[in-house]
């Protein structure tokens, strides 16, 4: 069902309307508001899905009406509706907001083009919406400081897309947060992401487990196996510490990125694949590359998008809200009671001279929930917050 609303003063019109737009299709429920504020009360109390608005009404016009919709709640598209005198005033509706407007008396098709598009328009934004709140909570990026705020926004854009993403930053900062959110946001989220930790695999191994191997290509290979690209088709796979891959295996990924084919070790049949790659590092790539440790043109092709997680240290401004964020997880794991932390340890956790990774921080507030007092005090953390 769409529940739209018409706010129009003259009844004869809003009949028309009404009648015109319910007999176009019976899943479109219409409800009448015959002024502005009228209107606006409706809007505060139930939820439309689309909002027509006659411009030229008494009491309150159709211009400020659609200004007080943009605050109450934006989402919702707005039609204006205009009449003789008033089509200057519909186009700048459209900069102010409004999704398209009307000409009375109505075209026919166009008037129900524009209803069914607008309501289009309102469940991508909803369907949207709810792909945003499928963010696993395990992977939830705690912080609203300037550089984890550009980091959020950066992944809102470049997740539906499939641009691959190079994420760079030193260790423990939430580079694999960050993988995750982009691939939770996209729509392969319902496919795998597959991670390789490509420092973990020995250098002779890396090359079957991305790409997978046939049986007897090499000792030890005494079946057929698919690699992680295969395993994360129509997904993502993400290559975690990518700046320790060695030079061959690097070759093969530069290929598969070229071509978005690969091949099993061993066998010289081509596999197409439909793979997202990101990428993660704690190394400076640049100068790996000066010293002849990482393709230059494997670096191109995996930096379409650089994202560049900061330290700890560059983002204090989140440590409050992580020490509440990690205390609440740590007394929940170990079924510990939960400690408050005095302002003043907060303030000297946040002064806290930190490696940069935030599973110190983690530990420190898990020892300073183990052995610090009922309120957790700066003494505390002077006596407890050490390493
Ligand atoms: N913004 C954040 N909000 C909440 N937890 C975070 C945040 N950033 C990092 N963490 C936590 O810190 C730990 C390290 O994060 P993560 O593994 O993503 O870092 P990384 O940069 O990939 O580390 P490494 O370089 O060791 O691979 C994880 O437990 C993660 O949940």
């Amino acid at each position: 069902m769409s529940k739209i609303l018409l706010i129009e003063d003259e009844a004869a019109i809003r009949r028309v309307l009404k009648r015109i737009i319910a007999d176009e299709n019976n899943t479109y429920d219409v409800e009448e508001a015959e002024d502005g504020i009228i209107g606006l009360e409706l809007i505060k109390e139930h939820d439309y899905d689309l909002i027509l608005c006659d411009i030229k009404m008494p009491k309150m016009d159709g211009v400020e009406v659609l200004q007080k919709i943009k605050e109450l709640k934006p989402e919702i598209p707005v039609i204006m509706i205009s009449g003789h005198g008033d089509l200057d005033t519909a186009v700048q509706t459209m900069r102010m907001g409004a999704y398209d407007y009307i000409s009375k008396p109505p075209d026919l098709n166009r008037l129900l083009n524009t209803v069914r598009n607008a309501l289009d328009q309102k469940q991508l934004i909803v369907e949207n919406r709810q792909l945003k709140k499928k963010v696993s909570k395990k992977y939830e990026m705690i912080g609203e400081s300037q550089p984890i705020k550009h980091i959020k926004n950066m992944i809102d854009k470049v997740a539906p897309t499939d641009a691959r993403v190079l994420i760079t930053g030193p260790n423990g900062t939430g580079k694999e947060l960050v993988a995750h959110r982009l691939h939770d946001l996209s729509e392969r989220s319902k496919a795998p992401m597959v991670e390789v930790n490509c420092a973990a695999i020995p250098s002779e191994l890396i090359e079957s487990e991305l790409f997978g191997h046939v049986k007897g290509s090499f000792t030890g290979a005494n079946k057929d196996r698919a690699g992680k690209f295969e395993a994360a088709n129509a997904g993502t796979i993400f290559l975690d510490e990518i700046g320790d891959m060695s030079l061959s295996a690097q070759a093969k990924v530069l290929r598969a990125l070229q071509e978005s084919k690969i091949s099993r070790v061993g066998s010289d049949k081509d596999i197409k694949v439909d793979v997202r790659v990101l990428a993660a590092t704690n190394k400076d790539l640049r100068k790996e590359i000066a010293e002849g440790r990482f393709r230059e043109d494997l670096y191109h092709r995996l930096a379409v998008i650089l994202i560049q997680v900061p330290s700890l240290n560059d983002r204090r401004d989140d440590i409050p809200t992580l020490i509440t964020h990690f205390a609440a997880i740590i007394a929940k794991e170990q079924g510990m009671a939960l400690k408050t932390f005095s302002e003043g340890a907060i303030s000297k956790l946040q002064e806290y001279n930190w490696t940069g990774n935030i599973r110190e921080l983690r530990n420190v507030v898990e020892r300073l929930l183990i052995l610090g007092e009922k309120e957790i005090s700066a003494t505390d953390v002077e006596m407890f917050a050490s390493k």
